[in-house]
């Protein structure tokens, strides 16, 4: 069996630090380095160039992602020092033809990227048939943020043409052994690899993983159990990130400092002072929910407490969230339960039952439904609409990534300004 190829794709937006973590890779045991798609948008042809200089011995990859103008664009990438051109396998077979002269004129292959075909079968072997040279059988990073796998696309696709097939999506160690298994010979891996801390590590754990390919069982876990997993792993300020800044609530804090809860909601409404509904909605919970109650943001008066919090956590609730006051402060915090809300006020009120238990509500500024997904922590509180849970925790767990190499190069001695190029990507008036 043939040696897999490793490909690293840089989809960096900074060619120094792009050339820096290729270094990385390589040392790591990566084979070929993709100025990746942003890379290319970002730097242009000379991200491309930089590669070719920087790296004399490695073949240079650029992922142009060809859709239009084949020739002037494979010949562009060509003249730059790429030994593979990557275009969209999707492009009008005008467009793969073009791709094809040009490359055949000035001596580099073409890669055709199936991200988003409907019939990746058939077409990889049209495809095929006008020339190109490999197929990526590729998931894009928004696919995969709502479950797209690349590994699928290549089960479906071997066999079934007779060039070499790569795959790219989301891979990481155990399934880049997959796909070697499954057929691939190059294995492209971005985000696994450019956005750890260790990048070396990185590449290193991928490179002994397809050298050893093999398919190991895997564990069946429900998409509340990966949410909950993903969202465990990560922060608020992360969540919110991910929803481009949406989500969280104003005007509330973690009453019992350092603590975090992860769970869907359990909404209730009621008014001021009211503590009938909050402490009912207690017996409404499952295992792992969070209580959210919208109480008129009332600050004077409290309708939750300790014995209330004693309850809650008896039924198994991870956390509770109030727009309103809350009281027994000090017994709360020796439970370390996690409460939020506005604040702190000793009185509670009278039980008269007012409101509702599992309606829409808006609590600290945000819709809350039922089911929606609430991420608490020191920071604040995250309201995640219960439809994009998984595409959200999934997007949420790519900023701590990206965060973690961005970390590594402040401890490393930049600034945060240089790392991120901050003058350069200031928005234009
Ligand atoms: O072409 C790409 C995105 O369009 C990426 O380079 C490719 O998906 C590999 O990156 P990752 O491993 O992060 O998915």
């Amino acid at each position: 069996m043939a040696t897999p190829t490793l490909q690293v794709a840089l989809d960096l937006l900074e060619i120094d630090r792009a050339v820096e973590i290729a270094e990385e890779a390589v040392r790591g045991g990566a084979d070929w380095i993709e100025a990746g798609t942003p890379l290319i948008k970002s730097e242009g042809m000379q991200a491309v160039r930089t590669l070719r200089k920087a790296f004399p011995g490695h073949e240079i990859v650029a992922d142009m992602k060809v859709a239009d103008t084949g020739a002037v664009e494979v010949e562009m990438a060509a003249k730059s020092g790429a030994g593979i051109v990557c275009i969209l396998a999707d492009a009008d077979d005008t467009v793969i033809a073009e791709a094809v002269r040009s490359a055949r004129k000035y001596g580099v292959r073409i890669m055709a990227d199936l991200i988003n075909v409907q019939d990746p079968v058939s077409r990889s072997r049209e495809l095929e048939a006008l020339g190109v040279d490999y197929i990526n059988a590729h998931v894009g990073i928004d696919q995969q943020m709502i479950g797209g796998s690349s590994l699928d696309l290549l089960r479906r696709l071997a066999g079934e043409v007779s060039i070499p097939i790569a795959v790219a999506g989301g891979l990481d160690a155990e399934t880049a052994s997959e796909a070697v298994a499954a057929g691939a010979l190059i294995v492209i891996v971005g985000g696994n690899i450019v956005k750890a801390a260790d990048v070396t590590g990185a590449a290193r754990r991928v490179r002994e993983a397809i050298d050893r390919p093999e398919i190991r069982p895997r564990e069946e876990e429900s998409p509340d159990a990966t949410i909950r997993r993903l969202l465990e792993a990560v922060s608020a300020p992360n969540v919110t990130d991910a929803m481009h800044r949406k989500g969280a609530m104003t005007g509330i804090v973690s009453i019992c400092g350092r603590v975090k809860a992860v769970g869907r909601a359990v909404t209730v409404r009621t008014i001021a002072g009211d503590w009938a509904k909050p402490v009912e909605a207690i017996n409404a919970a499952v295992p792992g929910d969070v209580l959210v109650i919208s109480n008129d943001g009332g600050t004077h008066i409290a309708p939750w407490g300790e014995l209330a919090t004693h309850s809650a956590r008896n039924r198994g609730i991870v956390g509770i969230v109030i727009d309103g006051a809350v009281r027994d402060v000090d017994d709360i915090r020796e439970m370390g339960f996690p409460v939020f809300a506005r604040g702190t006020a000793p009185n509670a009120g009278e039980p008269k039952g007012f409101g509702e238990i599992n309606t829409e509500i808006l609590c600290c500024g945000q819709e809350v439904r039922p089911g929606d997904w609430i991420v608490a922590d020191e920071s604040g509180v995250v309201v995640i609409p219960r439809e994009r849970a998984y595409e959200i925790a999934r997007r949420a767990m790519e900023v701590k990534k990206t965060e973690e190499r961005i970390r590594e190069e402040i401890r490393r001695g930049k600034t945060l300004s240089e790392v991120t190029e901050l003058l350069k990507w200031e928005k234009r008036h």
